[in-house]
């Protein structure tokens, strides 16, 4: 397999006085799940609109397979809208056919695919219903079969999850993990970082129209600062106070979790445990991807002024 990508290099966008990208650059490569992550009004929505073309930067350029993308490549993109893009009185079956014989596809072909994926995405049932008529859930599963009716090379997904009962995260997790082993670069947006954590394999975090941070998952989370989770009953409020390095990121039911500056001193944290009383859990672990986006998130803010702060 050649190694294809879909490159976002330094686009920018404003809309008016709102800069809404600047230098927004990273990559998806064929085969791989690339998860999109940031605040609210970071920039997501914008870039994938951009890399689809129904919206135009102001400069920069999108490639695939290294040559800027073509209205021929756009037609081999499955995406997914944010505000959803269905006909709400078009029969589901009728309107995965429509999409798919809008893409190329011949008139059979675009029939058994709409069907596939239905079955597939356990909405079969549901081919002769108005989309109207279908629970907001199954809405979301049958525009996700309209971005795969037509056996898209690339797939760009806009908070694909959200909103969906956990079957259906299963069944979403399971469609995209397939098509990225079928070697297509799969990118999606989300606010569900936990989900992002177990199902990418890199991973951007956007904040005020940049990349802030982008590499694979676990490299990131080991570049994090560490934690320290200590299981001490007794120890009141307050008991790690004053150990050089150390910051107390959590004290609930008797676990301190705490985060350790480099070259803090981890013995003198157990130390400090032991003289409250029993230690009955000590152990280092990684930040999760939530904690390294608070991270992110919160190192930068007041660091910025006017509209960029307010979009941190
Ligand atoms: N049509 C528009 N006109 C003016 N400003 C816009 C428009 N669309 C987006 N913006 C602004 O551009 C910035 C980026 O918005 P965008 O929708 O790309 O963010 P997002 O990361 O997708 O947010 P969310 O997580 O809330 O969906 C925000 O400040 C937003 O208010």
């Amino acid at each position: 397999m050649t190694e294809r990508r879909l490159e976002i290099d330094a686009v920018s966008k404003r809309y008016g006085d709102v800069v809404a990208l600047s230098d927004m650059t990273f990559d998806v490569r064929a085969g791989e799940l690339f998860g999109f992550v940031g605040s609210n009004g970071a920039g997501k929505t914008t870039t994938m609109r951009i890399a689809l073309g129904v919206l135009a930067a102001d400069s920069g350029v999108v490639r695939w397979d290294s040559r800027p993308v073509t209205v021929d490549t756009r037609r081999r993109i499955g995406y997914m809208p944010e505000e959803r893009g269905l006909y709400p009185r078009m029969k589901v079956g009728e309107q995965l056919e429509y999409l798919a014989e809008l893409h190329g596809m011949s008139r059979s072909a675009a029939r058994s695919s709409a069907r596939r994926w239905a079955e597939r995405l356990g909405v079969s049932g549901r081919l002769g219903d108005e989309v109207q008529k279908l629970s907001l859930g199954n809405q979301q599963r049958v525009q996700l079969a309209a971005a795969l009716v037509h056996d898209p090379s690339i797939l760009i997904l806009d908070e694909p999850f959200s909103g969906l009962d956990p079957v259906a995260v299963d069944v979403m997790s399971d469609v995209l993990r397939e098509k990225a082993a079928e070697g297509i670069p799969v990118v999606f947006s989300s606010h569900q970082l936990d989900l992002v954590q177990r199902l990418c394999d890199r991973v951007g975090i956007v904040r005020s129209g940049r990349m802030v941070a982008c590499g694979p998952v676990a490299e990131l989370r080991a570049g994090g600062t560490a934690r320290l989770v200590v299981g001490a009953p007794d120890a009141p409020n307050g008991w790690a106070a004053g150990i050089p390095g150390v910051s107390v990121a959590e004290h609930r039911d008797g676990t301190t979790v705490l985060e350790l500056a480099a070259g803090a001193d981890d013995q003198a944290v157990l130390r400090a445990a032991l003289a409250t009383g029993p230690v009955h859990e000590f152990a280092r672990r990684l930040p999760s991807l939530t904690e390294l986006f608070r991270n992110v998130v919160s190192e930068h803010v007041g660091g910025h002024t006017g509209t960029e702060e307010a979009r941190v």
